[in-house]
Parts: structure tokens; sequence; C-alpha cells
């Protein structure tokens, strides 16, 4: 018999396309519903450039924690934490919460100097050609977009591979399929409807979570409960030891693999942070006051997601790989299809048949749709029209483009997904070399807007030398560790750190040393003075409806018209950010000595955090090589039940909260609406011209 059995899909291929094609219509649906409550009710115009990209930097901090929660949920923190934990077993949830949580956690501090220092910006990459010029312009442009490409990559590989083993859709139209659902919502709401889309997403994703530890830990006949589970998981060391685990156990923190596979995920974290516009982009687009705290709750939230979600599908897929219900029956899943991400589908499909597949299926869905709308969204204020093209471009012309390219993009991530396929790259290695590709401009990319010393030779040698080591110690660690030197022996782990480490390392050192040999003295004046590119607000009809100091007023006073008036009549009203204030918004404004408050807040949490989460608790682990007992095992499994529930709480209900008043206000908006519509059916409109309105505006 042969040792690999083909992934049996539990589900009809129709049910794949349904998902693919159907979700992604009925949330583009929702986020039209969404432009709409926003162009009637809410004193920002949807059609506004600031408002398409930004949010006009007003998004509060339980909506901006779950965006970032959302747009870091990638197929990969569902698949491949469980991957880790189905190869090496409890150790790989913890790293890989570990190696997405703490950059969050720094990227609050850069959140803060953002604030601080280049509030008008939309791209890092502007700040980077104010301060550097155009040559660092083009070589910060080259990271962002490959980023990009690693992470879409990624994205839909992940994504593509599970409806694909589930379903039986084919691969190649699940890549397609994909980000055209989500490129037709990006286009229809722009960031601030991507943030309401990301609560949508959020709820779904953590309700699925809560079922699947419900399932796993309490109901399930299969896994028995957490001691039976217990049980399976002693009897796999035995089956089937780890090699590098105290005793080949599954239930031990004492992994090598565990803990080169941290160090990767760290790498791999750091890069895509720091180098993705999208969490730019969700730092610039919150308010002032909120931005550092979303990140803080974001980096708190997001732990949960993987560690609790792997630590209940990647173990339960180990502890049922006996199971006849499990897919590859009677063999585990081969190389390629745990590299593919298919230890939690497999579980899941155990746990709860059909219902655990659509469930995956629809978790799955949606960390695609959301981490890849991020993209799109973040992609498309990448583009360099107005830097390159057409300078003196509208704020109406910069969305038109946008959206153009966004619809470019989407069926270009289709086709690149499709390359890398038929290249035979997938999640698994996309994920290691993510770090390896990336690490070297981390350091210079966040000294950007934070360092004062910083100068472009330390820019420049950092990132270029540090690329040039990164690549010869990727190639030689490959070759000592792994013998020869081979698409799978690059993606290997040992390969990656080595590769991640050194180009993390050298460039970082490399950028403060050749900086410090001749320091710069930058004030931040050119990036503070960033403009942006129109006016953000539309005029609201004065009512006792309005809420003053909120974001939502009373029935907008916009029309078609006024939209073409903004977009086409009118140059750009370039908007000069105050020095001493942080935003073009004066009921926001921060001034310095708060956000300098902020920032050495966020730095102490993001150095508790990163002491607790990577050296207090794993460490002394790892060095007593300690093998979970039944109770502390139980302790563990309570321990990831109740921060994901906590998680679900800020990410789900925080929103709800802060914006009970413009819900209010929206849904008393909306029967005012009715009830005049209603008025209207008699013979008499009383309503003042919209016409008029708009011309005394
Ligand atoms: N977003 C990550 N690293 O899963």
């Amino acid at each position: 018999m042969s040792d690999i059995s083909e992934f049996k899909p539990l589900l009809n291929q129709s049910v794949g396309y349904g998902v693919v094609v159907g979700v992604g219509f009925f949330f583009a649906a929702l986020m039209l519903v969404l432009t709409f409550l926003q162009a009637k009710f809410s004193k920002f115009s949807p059609s506004s450039s600031e408002e398409f990209s930004s949010a006009s930097r007003s998004v509060k901090p339980g909506l901006v924690c779950c965006g970032i929660v959302s747009a870091w949920t990638w197929s990969a923190t569902l698949l491949q934490s469980s991957t880790a934990a189905y190869t090496f077993g409890i150790s790989g949830p913890w790293w890989y919460g570990v190696g997405g949580t703490i950059q969050l956690a720094f990227f609050a501090m850069i959140a803060a100097k953002i604030k601080m220092n280049a509030n008008g910006a939309h791209t890092f990459l502007e700040i980077v050609k104010v301060r550097f010029g155009t040559a660092a312009h083009l070589l910060f442009t080259f990271y962002a977009f490959l980023c990009i490409l690693v992470v879409c990559g990624s994205l839909l590989l992940g994504g593509a591979a599970t409806v694909t083993a589930l379903t039986g859709m084919n691969i190649i139209a699940a890549c397609f399929l994909l980000p055209i659902g989500i490129a037709v919502y990006v286009v229809f709401g722009g960031l601030r409807a991507t943030f309401v889309c990301d609560w949508a997403h959020t709820i779904i994703l953590f309700i699925v979570i809560y079922i699947f530890l419900a399932r796993t830990y309490a109901t399930s006949s299969e896994t028995g409960g957490i001691s039976s589970m217990y049980e399976l998981l002693k009897q796999a060391s035995v089956d089937t030891p780890v090699p590098g685990n105290q005793d080949g156990s599954y239930l031990t923190m004492k992994s090598n693999q565990g803990m080169v596979f941290g160090a990767a995920t760290i790498l791999s974290g750091f890069s895509g942070v720091f180098c993705d516009q999208g969490y730019w982009q969700r730092a610039i687009a919150s308010a002032p006051r909120s931005t550092t705290k979303a990140y803080m709750l974001g980096g708190l939230s997001w732990f949960a997601v993987p560690w609790a979600f792997a630590s209940c599908l990647g173990m339960a897929a180990r502890a049922l790989v006996h199971n006849p219900k499990f897919p590859t029956f009677p063999n585990p899943l081969s190389d390629a299809q745990t590299s593919a991400g298919l230890a939690a589908p497999a579980a899941a499909a155990v746990l709860m048949g059909k219902g655990g597949a659509v469930a995956i299926l629809l978790v799955v869905f949606m960390a695609v749709t959301s981490a890849a709308s991020a993209e799109l969204i973040a992609v498309s204020s990448l583009f360099l029209y107005r830097t390159y093209f057409r300078p003196k471009a509208t704020g109406a012309e910069i969305v038109r483009v946008s959206h153009y390219f966004i619809c470019f993009w989407a069926v270009w991530m289709g086709a690149w997904a499709t390359i890398l396929h038929k290249a035979s790259i997938d999640l698994g290695w996309l994920f290691y070399v993510q770090g390896v590709v990336l690490s070297p401009a981390v350091v210079p990319i966040g000294l950007t807007v934070t360092w004062s010393k910083l100068t472009r030779a330390g820019v420049f040698s950092g990132c270029i030398t540090g690329a040039i080591l990164g690549m010869l110690a990727w190639m030689i660690g490959c070759w000592k560790i792994y013998g020869v030197i081979n698409i799978a022996n690059l993606a290997k782990p040992y390969s990656a750190v080595c590769s991640g480490l050194t180009g993390l390392l050298f460039s970082g050192t490399l950028t403060v040393l050749v900086s410090l040999a001749k320091p710069a003295n930058y004030d931040f004046k050119g990036t503070r003075e960033i403009l942006v590119y129109d006016s953000v607000t539309i005029d609201r009809k004065a009512s006792t409806e309005s809420v003053d100091d909120s974001n939502v007023g009373a029935e907008a006073n916009f029309t078609s018209e006024n939209e073409k008036k903004v977009g086409e009549k009118t140059s750009i009203k370039e908007v000069a950010v105050p020095d001493n204030a942080s935003t073009t918004h004066d009921d926001q404004a921060v001034d310095l000595e708060t956000l300098q408050r902020i920032f050495r807040k966020a730095t102490l949490y993001s150095i508790a955090l990163t002491l607790v989460v990577a050296i207090i608790v794993p460490i002394p682990m790892f060095f007593s090589h300690y093998v979970f007992s039944r109770a502390f095992y139980t302790f563990w499994t309570a321990c990831t039940i109740i921060w994901v529930g906590m998680s679900g709480l800020f990410c789900i209900v925080l929103p709800l909260w802060e914006s009970r008043r413009e819900i209010g206000v929206i849904g008393r908006g909306l029967l005012m609406l009715l009830l005049r519509r209603n008025i209207m059916n008699g013979d008499v409109d009383k309503r003042p011209s919209i016409h008029s309105e708009s011309s005394n505006a």
C-alpha cells in the first residue's frame, strides 16, 4: 500500500464555488450598503481620496484593533500554526503567536511616531521620499511590493489549497476567483468600509474558533474531551516521536524544531509588519489618541488566534491521525499535504464531518478575504501615480486610479498564485522565505520615522549589504545544513533562520553604525509637512441629531453634483499638518508632549510583552525539559480558551460600544428617512431642495 493517500474532499465542488463567489459578492453588497450609509449619514465623503485610503484618520481603537486582528489573521495564521502543532507539538502554536505579536507591539511605538512625525503621510514610502529622496524611495518601493507579493501569494495559496482539499474545486479557479470578489468590495468601500467588513469577518472568525474549541475539548466523541485528548497525544508521542523534543513528546516546550520555528516566525513577522503598507495604513487611519492603544490591544488579541486555534485543531489532527475518519486514513498527511497547511482541515473533518469542513472553509475564506482586502487597499495606496506621473492629480482622480489598480492587482494576484503553484511553491515555503527576502529592510524602515540621526548612507548600506549577506547566509546555511541547495531545502527552517537573522542583524547594525559615523540631525519638519490630498469632510446639515465630536452626523449634504465638484472642478485642497499638532482634525489634535508620553508607554509595553511571551514563559520550560502533566495540559488549554474569549470581546464588543452613538444616529437617521418617505408619498414634499443646500454649503 502506498504511504500517501489522497486528501478526500468532504464537500461538493459547488460548495467551494458557492463560498468563494457567493460570500465574496455578499460582502460586496454589504460594502455597497455601508458606503451608502456613510455618504448619507457621515461627514466623511466616500469619494475623497483621504477617506478612501486613510479613513480620514479618524477610526477608533476598538475598530482599529479589530482591523489589525483581521488583517494579521492570514490563512497561514490558522493553517501554518496548525501545521506546526501537528508536526512538533504544543510549542508550535505558542511560537507562532509570539512571532506575530511582538511585532505588533513594536509597531505600536512606530504608530505613535507616525502621529508625531508624519501625520499627513499616506504611506511609509512618502516619508522615505521626503526624508531621503528618490533613490531611497525606489529601494523601499521595491521592498513594499515584494512584501505584498509574498503576502498575497501566501494568502491565496493557503486559501486555495484548503478550498481545493475540502471541495475538490480546481485550484487555479480558486486562485483567480478568491481575489475578484474581494476587489469588488474594496473598490466599493475604501478603507473605512473595509474596517467595518473586517469587523464582520472577525465575528465569524471568533465564532468558528469557539465552536471548534467547544467541540474538541467538550463534546466530541472522537477526542473524548481534554483528558482523553491528552492520552491520545501521549500515544502519538510513542507512535511518532518528534525528533528534538523531550522524550519525543508533543506535550513539551522543549522542542528544538519549535525553537527554530519561533525564530523563523519572529523574523518573518517583523518583515511582514514593518514592510507591509497595510499596517502603516492602519496606524495612519486611526485617530491619534487611539493608534497606540489599538496596536497594543490588536497584538494581545491576535496572539490568541493562532495559539488557541492551532493548540486545538493542530493538536487534534495529531491526536486523531489514526481515526478512520481522518481524510488520509490509514496514512498520516504527506509532507506536501502538511506543508500546504492541511492539518487543521483534516482535524475539522474528523471532529465535525461536513459541518467542520464548511466551518474551516468559511474561517479560512474570511482570513483570506480580510487580509487580502487590506493588501489590496494598501497596494492601491502604494501606486506611484501622484508621485511620479501626475503630481497635480485631484483626490477623485487618485481614487479612480486606485480603483483601476485594485482591479489590476486582483487579477495579477490570481496569476501570481498560479505561477507559484505551478512552480511547486506552497504556503509553508512562502512563510519561511518571507523573513529571508524582507528582513534587511526592517530596521531602516522602522528608523526612518523614529530616529533623527539616521542618514541616507546608513539606510543604503544597511539594506543592500544586509540583503547580500542574508542571501549568502541563506545559500551557505542551506548547503551546510541540508547538503544540497534546492527549492525545498531553501525553505527549511534552519536555512530561513540563517538568512533572516543575518539580514536583520547586519542590516540593523550597519544602518546604525554608518549613521553614527556622520549622524544627521533631522527635525522631521519636512515629514510633518506632508500634505493630505483633499478635504475629507462633507458639509452636514445642521440638525439636532448632530453629534459634535463624532464622525457621524445627521444626513450629509452630499449629492452627485457636489461629489463632482469636489472631484473635477476643485483642485486638491492640500492641508498642512501644523508643527505642534498631530492631526488635520481640530477635534482630534494631540500635542507632541502627549504623543511622547504615548510613545514611552508603548515602548514599556512592547518590552514587557516581549519579555513575557518570548522569554519568561517559554524559556524556563524549554531548559527544564518539562513534559506537560495532565493537569498542566488542562491549565494550558484553559488559558488558550480564556485568552481567545477576551480577544473576541475586544474585537467584537469594543467597536460596537465605542461607536454606540454613531450607530444610534445612523439608526435614527434611517428611521427618519423611512418616515419622511412615507410622508412624501402624500402630495407635498416639504423638504428643502438638496441642490439649494449644496450651493449654500
Ligand atoms: N500574520 C501572520 N504572521 O500569521
